[in-house]
Order: C-alpha cells, then structure tokens, then sequence
C-alpha cells in the first residue's frame, strides 16, 4: 500500500513538475515501446509476406487498389487474381489495408480449417450481421457456440423437417399461383423476388410459426426490413469507409440501421411472447381437458380427431429454453433471427441459380420432366417425404448448380492459431477466406468446370472425390445445420415449377453480373419465360 502511494506520488510528481531528467525518461520509455512494436510489426509483415501474394500491395492501404472497385467487379478480379498465381502457390497473402488475409482455394486447405475443432472463430464480415443476429450460432464461437450447437442440432431432426413438407406444398402452391396470375400480362419474368417472397414465407412459418403472407401481400414491413438489413450489411462490406463502428455511426446507413432493427427485433419479440402465451393456454386447456380450443381435422372414416399443432423451430427452442433458465428470451431471439437470416437468402439464391442452369439446359429439364412423371404421372397432388426421396436427379441438378454458384461464396475464418497450409505458416490472428466459388471450379476435382453436368453427382461419379472438394454447405463441425431443410425445401419449389411450367431462361450466363456478398446472387435478377403446361387454375 505504502509502496503504490510512493509511486502514484512520483507519477504526480512527474506530470505536475516534469523536469528535463523524467522528460528525457518518459521520452525514452515511449520511443522504446514504439521501436518494439515497430520491430514486431516488421517481423510480423516479413512473415506474412514470405508467403505468395497479390500483386500492387502497398504499406497503408494494402490491396485496396485491387479491391476497392464497384461490387459487380470484386469477383472478376478475385477469380483472376486466382487463376494468375494459383500455379505459383496454392495459398495467396493478400493485404486489406493492415490486416493480412488469404485466399484458400484447394480441397486440402479447406480441410486443414474446416476439419478443425480449434479453428471456428469467423472474420470480421460476419461482424456487420451482429447487431441483428447478436451472436447466435453462425456468429458465435468458443464454449457458446458448442453448447448452443449441441442444443439446436435435434432441431433439425428428420422427424422435424417431415413436418415442414406441408408447408413447403403450401406455399409453393401459392407461388405458383402468384407465377400464373403475373404471365397473364406477360410469359416473362423475373423470378428472383417471387423466389424470395415464397423461402421468406416458408422460414417464418417453420421458424416462428406464423404466416407472414410475404407472397400475397408485398407490403409487410417486417419483410422491408429483413430486405434492408441485407442492404446495409452488403454495403458495409463493399464500403471499407463504413466499416470501422465508429464510421459507421457517422453514415446514413446507421440511422437507417437503427429503424430496420427496431422493425426485426420487434416482430420477433412479438412472436415469443405470442407464442409463449398460446403454449401457456394449451397446457391450461390440457390441464383442465378443455378442449374447445382444439381445432378438429376429419379422419377418412369420417370421425374427427384433434389437429396437430405442427411445431416451429420456436417451439423447440422454447421447449429447450425450460422457463428462460437454459435460453432467455434475448436467447432464443437471436437464434430465432438467425435462421430468418441464413434459411432464406441461401435458398433463394440456390433456387434462382438451378433455374438459370436448368432452363438454359433442355437435355436436362427433359430428364427432370421424365422423372417427375414417373414419381407424379398426371397427378398434382402435393410431394410426400417419399417423393423427395425419388427425386434423385434432380438432386444431382440442385448439387450441380451449387457447385458453381455456391450461395455462401465464400467462408470467412479468423485464425486463432499459427496453421501450415500447404507447408506455409499462417500466423495467428490473421484471416482465411476459403473461396468456394473457386474450389468448385478445380478441373482436378471436375474436368471441364465451366460445364453444367448433374451427372457428376452420380454416385458412381462422386466415388473417391476428394470429401472437401465440393461444401456449399462447409463441412467439419461448422457446417450447415440446415442442410437438408434447405435440400427439401429446394426440391418441393422446384419441382412445383417444372411440373407446372417448361423453363426457358433468357439470360445467359457468360452475361450476367454476379455480387458477391455474404451471399452470391445475379445482380439483375433471373429473366425466365415459363410456358405452362397444360394446367388451367
Ligand atoms: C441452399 C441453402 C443453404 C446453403 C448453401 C447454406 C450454406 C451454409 C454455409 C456454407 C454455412 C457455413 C457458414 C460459415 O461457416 O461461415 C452455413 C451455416 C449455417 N446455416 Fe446454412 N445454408 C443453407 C440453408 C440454410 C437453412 C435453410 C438454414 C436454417 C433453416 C441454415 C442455417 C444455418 C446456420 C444456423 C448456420 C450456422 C451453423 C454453425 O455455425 O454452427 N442454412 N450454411
């Protein structure tokens, strides 16, 4: 105690009445604090750029050269960068600004991260999604992000997602009638925001259970703001002068971010709290065998049982939750608004890019038209689970198309660990950008890349494939929890169409302009000219 008071005492001392000997001493400390920061630093840049880079790096701005072009440019750029150097190393440094980063691209180095246990920490992009989705389980890490994986993954549970298939049907139904309400002006669309309406009103249905009617009535705010949010996060990441938070509170986006958050939170606060209340009401109405708020269904035999109550992703977060002890209210939200994020824009992307590649291949929607008559004939009765099951080619059509148009394009890893990579080492604290859309495009893995093949997904043909060549859902223990929702829900949209429409698309691809967001999409959309078939409404 005694020894802190003399010290603080000197300190004051020092700053009230400096003199020449404690300037000179506090000069010196400072100087030697910088020239060691100043020496690691070098260090530190000498090892990073030891391994094989981008070209036109300079000392403050790094790459930004390369990189700071219009977003419709970024990718065009990176796949050229790639295909430039990739023969000189299978690893590339690059600089954003005084952040190193690099550029993986090879099935063994997207092994090497996404096997790892250890490395699952994500980049700072994800960070821009953080003030919607807190950090629920695509952005947390470390002992969060484990417990609340092992928590969520019965979630998806196949008993669960069989549940989903009716509204799957549903709302495809209504998507198709919206689709033949807009060609009675004209036989071509964009079908890019008739997709989206209808995954939005699917992952609010599965994920909150409630309807928001996204594809009948286009004006619900909640769908503005989940529309905006996207926005504002695409900009953060092609604007680096909005990036830092103290910048961007000084923009326009930061008000605008400020109203959309108060939109998204609020719904989906609603919804708990709805919900809570109804499940409060069911178990008294059980409790007290009140029944009256049962709806009824009619069995074939003409009795009538009580309707089951499909269950929400939100119900089995809540049953989870046990009364806020495991999962509060904040809780369950963010895990709530993560799958709103994650479960709708990859899915219409993915859709949107299989009708690109199907209506521009006439062989194959011919192929798809033979196996939806052999599983449906003349029916238009809605899918079962079992005919998921048979529609194994147009699978490999879904594979394919996510193949070379990935919708999560690339994923972002922040290092928390030195990691060799193809013999050189990363150092800690430094960030991967597994660029998928590359991977997917090795002619190592898949001779003639370029060509669109649902047949290289044949079993046959998959056999002894390099198991992290191809991960538009990743892979390891990150990968995507709701793969085979998104696999069930792509198959019944699609297959709704085709057996309604013949596809022509009318862009071709060479010509179109790909963004490469969080999430890669068509810039313009995708222009199709569905011919019905045979069906009167
Ligand atoms: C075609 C559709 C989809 C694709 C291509 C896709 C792709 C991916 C990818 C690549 C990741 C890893 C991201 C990363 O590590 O940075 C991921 C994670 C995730 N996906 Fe998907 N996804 C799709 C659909 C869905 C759907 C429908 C849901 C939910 C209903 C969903 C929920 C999630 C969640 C919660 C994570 C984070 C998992 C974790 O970190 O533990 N995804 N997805």
């Amino acid at each position: 105690m005694v020894m802190s008071t003399r010290v603080l005492q000197l300190a004051l001392g020092w700053i009230t009445a400096p003199n020449s000997v404690t300037l000179f001493t506090l000069m010196a400390l400072f100087f030697s604090v910088v020239l060691v920061a100043f020496i690691n630093r070098m260090k530190f840049v000498k090892r990073v750029n030891n391994i094989p880079g981008l070209p036109g790096g300079i000392t403050i701005l790094g790459n930004a050269s390369t990189f700071l072009v219009p977003p419709e440019e970024i990718l065009n750029r990176l796949t050229g960068y790639v295909a430039a150097l990739k023969s000189s190393s299978p690893v590339l440094r690059s600089w954003a600004g005084p952040f190193p980063f690099f550029l993986l691209f090879t099935a063994e180095s997207f092994e090497v991260i996404l096997s790892s246990s250890k490395l699952i920490d994500k980049s700072r992009d994800y960070n821009y999604l953080e003030p919607w989705l807190n950090t629920g389980l695509l952005t947390s890490t470390g002992s969060k992000w484990f417990s609340r994986r092992k928590m969520l993954t019965p979630t998806f549970h196949f008993k669960i997602l069989e549940d989903f298939v009716q509204v799957f049907n549903e709302q495809s139904q209504i998507l198709i009638e919206q689709l033949h309400d807009a060609l009675k002006v004209e036989n071509e669309l964009d079908i890019y925001p008739f997709i989206t309406r209808c995954t939005l009103d699917i992952i609010c249905d599965t994920a909150m259970g409630c309807n928001i009617e996204a594809q009948a009535k286009r004006d619900s705010e909640y769908v503005k703001a989940v529309y905006m949010m996207s926005e504002i996060v695409a900009a953060r990441q092609s604007r680096p002068w909005i990036q830092p938070n103290f910048l961007f509170q000084m923009s326009e986006y930061s008000t605008k971010q400020r109203k959309v958050l108060g939109v998204l939170h609020g719904f989906t606060d609603d919804v708990i709290r709805r919900r809570k209340m109804e499940r409060k009401q069911q178990n008294h109405d059980h409790a007290t065998e009140n029944i009256e708020h049962h709806q009824f269904v009619q069995k074939e035999d003409d009795s009538f049982v009580p309707k089951k109550k499909r269950l929400a992703l939100l119900d089995l977060l809540l049953d989870v939750s046990v009364d806020g002890e495991v999962l509060s209210d904040l809780d369950i939200r963010e895990e709530v608004d993560t799958f709103m994020f994650e479960g709708h824009d990859t899915t219409t992307a993915a859709i949107n890019w299989s009708l690109l590649l199907i209506g521009s291949h006439p062989d194959v929607q011919d192929r798809i038209n033979e196996e939806l008559d052999r599983v449906f004939g003349n029916s238009d009765r809605p899918a079962t689970m079992t005919d998921l099951n048979h529609l194994k080619y147009l699978e490999c059509c879904i594979k394919e198309a996510l193949r070379l148009y990935p919708s999560v394009p690339v994923i972002g890893r922040k290092l928390n660990e030195d990691t060799v990579i193809h013999g050189y080492t990363l150092p800690a604290n430094t960030t991967v950008g597994l660029m998928t859309y590359i991977l997917h495009r090795d002619p190592k893995h898949f001779p003639d890349p370029e060509l669109y093949q649902p047949e290289r997904f044949f079993e046959n043909n998959s056999r002894g494939r390099h198991p992290y060549a191809y991960v538009p859902f990743s892979a390891g223990p990150r990968n995507c929890i709701g793969q085979k929702f998104a696999l069930m829900e792509e198959k019944i949209i699609l297959s709704s169409i085709f057996r309604n429409y013949h596809v022509k698309a009318l862009d071709k691809r060479e010509e179109l302009i790909l963004l490469i967001e969080l999430i890669l999409r068509p810039r313009d959309g995708i222009r199709l000219r569905l011919t019905p078939k045979q069906k009167s409404y």
